[in-house]
């Protein structure tokens, strides 16, 4: 399989930096969410790894090579976004054909199952369908194309609530088939929480977490109680937020907790993806060591 990575990887517009030495490896047949506030970079960085927008400094490679126009590299890459890469005359059956032959394959039975299910009409022109479809068609380009690293940046725009669910169905069901690497860069967090491997988490395009979602979840804490108990209990952890219940404080932790008793007063639950996420990258309770 082959293996992907980033390093270093920054990109300036003018004086304006949007990534600024970006580290990942993207390890091979895994779900991947890649999450961040609107303008983190993202989009940015999914356009340098396939080779659509250069990076300022820093690498991409596939296996020790850099994929800047290398063809064997980029083959085994597809991106799904919102630029609309193909001519609007084309009809969708004609798509299909055009990244088969860019791609040197194509699962034509699943796609012709796919456009069923979605109701999608395959003899449609590209420029003429609705956003809804046109994500519809990219996705189901996205399931059928025979590459080992699938993007898919905010796949389902556009689309209603049983088309989404039809997608991350059909999205673990493929992968079941044939697994290789999806990364999923998305707002809708708890959408995708259920199917992710692994996260990674970008703030003012640097990484802010890059782990399991296992580990994350393990790391993440809820600290529920009465004022001066849970600021004594969490006193010297990684707290990333708190907020105010009347006589009850709660405080987000992200990290470890240590050896300290556990008042009887105090809870500790669990944090979800979701929170988590806003609590990391809210602006006004960044993380910071009480
Ligand atoms: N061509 C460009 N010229 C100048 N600035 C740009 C250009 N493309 C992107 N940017 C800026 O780079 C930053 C990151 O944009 P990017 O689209 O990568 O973020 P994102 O995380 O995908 O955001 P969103 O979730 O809102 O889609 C933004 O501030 C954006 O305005």
């Amino acid at each position: 399989m082959n293996e992907l990575k980033l390093t270093e990887v920054k990109k300036h517009y003018g004086n304006k930096s949007v990534l600024d030495g970006v580290t990942v490896q993207l390890q091979p047949n895994t779900i991947y969410g890649l999450l961040g506030r609107n303008g983190a970079g993202k989009s940015t960085l999914l356009n340098i790894v396939t080779n659509r927008i250069p990076a300022t400094a820093g690498s991409v490679t596939m296996n020790d090579r850099d994929v800047t126009n290398n063809d064997e590299a980029l083959q085994q890459m597809y991106l799904m976004s919102e630029a609309n890469l193909y001519n609007p005359r084309l009809r969708v059956n004609e798509i299909f054909k055009e990244t088969a032959r860019m791609y040197g394959g194509f699962n034509f039975g699943l796609a012709s199952r796919l456009a069923h299910e979605f109701g999608l009409n395959v003899n449609a022109r590209n420029g003429k369908l609705s956003t809804g479809y046109r994500s519809i068609y990219k996705l189901i380009v996205a399931l059928c194309v025979p590459a080992d690293y699938i993007f898919l940046d905010e796949p389902t725009l556009g689309l209603d609530a049983n088309h989404r669910d039809l997608f991350y169905r059909t999205l673990m069901d493929t992968y079941a088939e044939r697994p290789r690497t999806f990364v999923i860069a998305t707002h809708l967090i708890e959408e995708i929480a259920h199917i992710i491997e692994r996260l990674v988490i970008i703030k003012t395009g640097s990484v802010l977490v890059d782990s399991s979602v296992e580990e994350t979840l393990a790391q993440s804490h809820v600290i529920l109680g009465p004022q001066a108990e849970v600021a004594a209990y969490t006193a010297g952890l990684n707290v990333i937020g708190e907020e105010s219940l009347g006589q009850l404080k709660v405080r987000y932790v992200y990290g470890a907790l240590d050896d300290k008793i556990l008042p009887d007063t105090v809870r500790i639950d669990g944090m979800d993806l979701q929170k988590l996420f806003i609590e990391l990258t809210n602006e006004e309770g960044d993380e910071h060591v009480i």
